[in-house]
């Protein structure tokens, strides 16, 4: 199999540099600070870049769950551990990596809920929008189109996540 280049690093950090202002934007009126929920492994990369370029306190939570096997959703996810921190009256970002069937953020989401948050939102670094995910994030990197994609963070049977950029195999 082939590793193309599908986002450059540029472009990469260029666009989390502007997905963080919109999101201090959509916060800084109501709260001065945010707890943001990382949801392992994918999303360790674009966490870390992300919350450097939110103008807020940033709280942090981790989630691991894990549903792929190759490049197919399982359908079954398995949560391998949970937020340890109250998340009552916070307001909650959940950062993905990506946003494909949407089952696994339709999971996480419908467990927050239950606690309470004064909100909930979710920043997405790629969204495959013609596979219509069952649920929708707010803030969104790159709408790609239905490739499966590897690289900072995001893995084929646990490989390619730490190139620097995003790829597609092919
Ligand atoms: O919208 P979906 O179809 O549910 O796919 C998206 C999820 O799948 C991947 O996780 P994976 O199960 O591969 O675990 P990982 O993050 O540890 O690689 C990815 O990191 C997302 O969490
Ligand atoms: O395209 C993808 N690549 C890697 N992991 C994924 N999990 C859901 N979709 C993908
Ligand atoms: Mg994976």
């Amino acid at each position: 199999m082939n590793l193309n280049v599908l986002i450059g690093e540029q472009k990469l950090q260029e666009r989390i540099k502007s997905l963080g202002k919109e999101i201090t934007e959509y916060y800084k009126e109501k709260t001065d600070t945010i707890h943001a929920v990382c949801v392992l492994k994918g999303a360790i990369h674009f966490f870390t870049d992300l919350v450097e370029n939110i103008d807020l306190n940033v709280e942090y939570s981790f989630i691991h769950v894990s549903s792929y096997s190759g490049m197919e959703s399982t359908g079954r996810i398995r949560v391998k551990s949970w937020i340890d921190e109250p998340i009552e009256g916070r307001h909650v970002l959940v950062v993905e990596d990506i946003l494909d069937t949407g089952q696994t953020l339709s999971y996480i989401l419908g467990y927050l809920k239950r606690y309470n948050p004064a909100d909930l939102k979710v920043a997405t670094l790629l969204k495959k929008t013609s596979k219509n995910p069952i649920v929708n994030a707010e803030f969104v990197g790159f709408e790609i189109e239905d490739k499966f994609v590897v690289g900072y963070g995001l893995d084929f049977d646990e490989k390619y996540r730490n190139i620097p950029y995003i790829g597609y195999l092919e």
